[in-house]
């Protein structure tokens, strides 16, 4: 038997035909899902029927059939890949949709089930769990799937909205209509269970619950309670949606998407329409507090451990940043660097850090930018690479970047750092923006033995050996690109360098391309998430991506298997940083942000003001360099109890 096409790259679920894995095409680098369909549990009758209705099927708000793949290892549906998961996980997930994209994904979801409809097809198990999502720049985007147990209706030729339902049961009982218990289906009963669906996305919750005798008396003959939050205009359509009497409900997904489109340009829905929807749990007590939402105000100030001022910042050209290597800190101001330090076990047992100024070193050019590199750090400045470690306190030069040739011209462009004319107030909001600015982006590998640099249009890969006491640099490979754009460059392991052109040929997609440490290119991946900057995290194949200004938004992006988790914010940040419990998002009034690793949000806290840098500190701690007015500061925040102090 033949070798699979397709590389497996992990697991992404199980349902009760197997598994499902993401994996990428072994010639084009294309993503897919793998449905396993193993022959004890997928009868072959059932396999053949779910075949045929997908392959037959093509519409955006379907998953694709793109074949079957029948290797040693078994046989696989190869599907759509679908990022986001499913609406099951945005459920799970608190604060995860505005109004509009909730309404956005139940049209297309509607349009997928007109398609269907039109050609004879009812689903008959339209639930969160069967609605795919990829994200795409407008938002989710909803694909159908799951036609496990879909059915023809016996008639030939079109569908009429007018047919005698057929008989036939199965399917969950939460997202039954009521005729399906009897056996009877039709479209009305898909629509029925959209608008359970509806409802779960607005409300947080069913209408109905219980075991499947409970949930078929509550169907049948339940009065549909709906929270007095929801807007009459969507109380309305979910309220015509959920009639018990097929013969009430909309007669076709198309006249429910109509409903649907009126409800958009209703202004009270459009004043809304941007809003993050926080769900309210039915019958909770009065005295529980609706569920946070990260537009909520500071609750809590931040408990800060330590501040310290920052003696050598005298002006306000350039920002600063900082970054840890724990016990060492390092903070660069123009062209300053300054080495602190603390016991190692400070930020474990001592009631406050004991941190000390240990050295300040002057370059002879501004510093662009700091790196993590061995036990220092690596420094960028104008047009040099220096390595600096606590132990050797003299900086080595690594790198001429001037006698690189095609950077020559290049160099006429002012780096932004230079600009003079910025302002104290714009600085921080420069920092998220200044990173496009910057002329070469470095990435050194986690156990510094390579080095990645990028330029316009160019890619370079070094290797990296420490000869007596100091660091040798190699060149290994050199690319080169048609785009002159510079894009940002990361380690992902020790072995695979992620390149990532944002915004890539300004076609309002992101570009990621996967290169071994020593330049030979793995794979490609389109993302089409309008993002202004993609961060490291310390979890492997991580990135926390930061939306564009105008859709603040947090993206958590895995990519092994790749995975999105979008969190909608109620402005855009001026800071983000990853650290190993969280993340966490700060703006210029000093309010932050504070979500966990899955993207649930934590809390928000009131902390200092015009914030420039941030850093994990330790194993829970924080640290964040500020300058309001003419100086800065160096706080510490040592750990956040959620519980406590929420
Ligand atoms: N095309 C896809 N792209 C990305 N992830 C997918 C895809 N299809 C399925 N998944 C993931 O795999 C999980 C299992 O999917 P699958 O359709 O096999 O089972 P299910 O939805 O639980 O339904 P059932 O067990 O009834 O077939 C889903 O919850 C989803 O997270």
């Amino acid at each position: 038997m033949q070798a699979s096409r397709y590389r497996i790259l992990g697991l992404v679920g199980q349902g009760q035909f197997g598994k499902v894995y993401c994996a990428s095409d072994r010639r084009t680098g294309q993503l897919v899902a793998l449905k396993e369909l193993s022959h004890q549990r997928a009868p072959t009758h059932q396999f053949l029927q779910e075949l045929w209705f997908i392959i037959s099927l093509q519409h955006p708000h379907i998953a694709a059939c793109l074949g079957l793949e029948h290797i040693q290892t078994g046989r696989y549906l190869v599907m759509d890949y679908c990022e986001g998961g499913t609406v099951r996980h945005l459920l799970d997930q608190q604060d995860s949709l505005r109004l509009q994209e909730a309404l956005n994904l139940i049209i297309g979801v509607l349009e997928g089930l007109h398609y269907i409809h039109q050609r004879g097809i009812i689903h008959c198990d339209i639930k969160p769990e069967n609605i795919l999502l990829t994200l795409q720049s407008q938002g989710w985007h909803s694909k159908l799937s799951d036609f496990g147990i879909a059915r023809r209706l016996p008639l030939a030729g079109k569908f009429k909205a007018d047919s005698k339902p057929s008989t036939f049961t199965g399917g969950s009982p939460a997202y039954m209509a009521p005729e399906r218990f009897y056996g009877l289906y039709s479209p009305r009963s898909d629509i029925y269970a959209v608008g359970i669906v509806l409802f779960e996305l607005l409300v947080g919750d069913r209408p109905f619950h219980g075991l499947p005798g409970e949930l078929m008396w509550a169907h049948l003959n339940q009065r549909l309670q709906i929270p007095p939050e929801i807007p009459e205009v969507l109380q309305t359509v979910i309220q015509k949606a959920l009639e018990k009497l097929p013969a009430r409900r909309y007669s076709t997904a198309t006249e429910m998407i109509e409903a649907l489109k009126q409800v958009r340009v209703n202004p009270q829905i459009q004043s809304l329409a941007d809003s993050i929807i926080v769900w309210k749990i039915p019958d909770s007590p009065p005295e529980n507090p609706s569920p946070l939402s990260e537009a909520n105000p500071p609750s809590a100030p931040l408990l800060l451990d330590h501040t310290i001022s920052l003696p050598s910042v005298q002006h306000s050209r350039f920002p600063l940043s900082c970054i840890a290597n724990f016990p060492y800190l390092y903070t660069a101001f123009g062209q300053s660097l300054e080495i602190w330090s603390t016991p190692q076990d400070s930020s474990l047992s001592v009631q406050q850090i004991d941190i000390f100024s240990e050295d300040e070193i002057k370059f002879s050019e501004p510093i662009l930018a700091i790196l993590p590199m061995g036990n220092g750090c690596c420094i960028l400045t104008q047009n040099r690479i220096h390595h600096f470690t606590p132990f050797q306190r003299n900086p080595k030069f690594l790198l001429n970047l001037s006698t690189i040739k095609s950077l020559k011209n290049n160099h006429k462009k002012s780096i932004i750092y230079d600009n003079s004319e910025v302002k104290d107030n714009n600085l921080t909001t420069l920092k998220l923006a200044s990173s496009q600015d910057l002329l070469y982006r470095i990435a050194i590998e986690p156990e510094s033995r390579y080095m990645a640099l990028a330029f316009s249009g160019q890619l370079r890969f070094y290797s990296l050996t420490e000869k007596f006491g100091s660091t040798c640099i190699k060149p290994i490979k050199r690319l080169s690109f048609s785009v002159p754009q510079v894009p940002e460059i990361l380690f992902l392991d020790r072995r695979h360098l992620l390149v990532i052109w944002l915004n890539f040929k300004q076609q309002n997609f992101n570009m990621l391309r996967v290169y071994t440490r020593r330049g030979i290119p793995i794979g490609n991946l389109k993302l089409s998430i309008p993002l202004k900057q993609l961060l490291s995290t310390p979890q492997p194949y991580t990135l926390l991506g930061i939306g564009l200004d105008d859709q603040p938004q947090l993206v958590l992006l895995r990519l092994k298997p790749l995975s999105v988790i979008r969190i909608p914010l109620s402005s855009p940040p001026t800071l983000a940083c990853a650290t190993p419990w969280g993340y966490v998002i700060a703006d210029q009034q000093g309010k932050y942000t504070f979500f966990n690793l899955e993207g649930n949000f934590l809390g928000n806290y009131l902390g200092p003001v015009s914030p420039q840098a941030m850093t994990p500190w330790g194993e829970t701690g924080l640290a964040i360099v500020t300058h309001p007015d003419q100086q800065g500061y160096l706080h510490f925040v040592k750990s956040i109890n959620f519980e406590q102090d929420l």
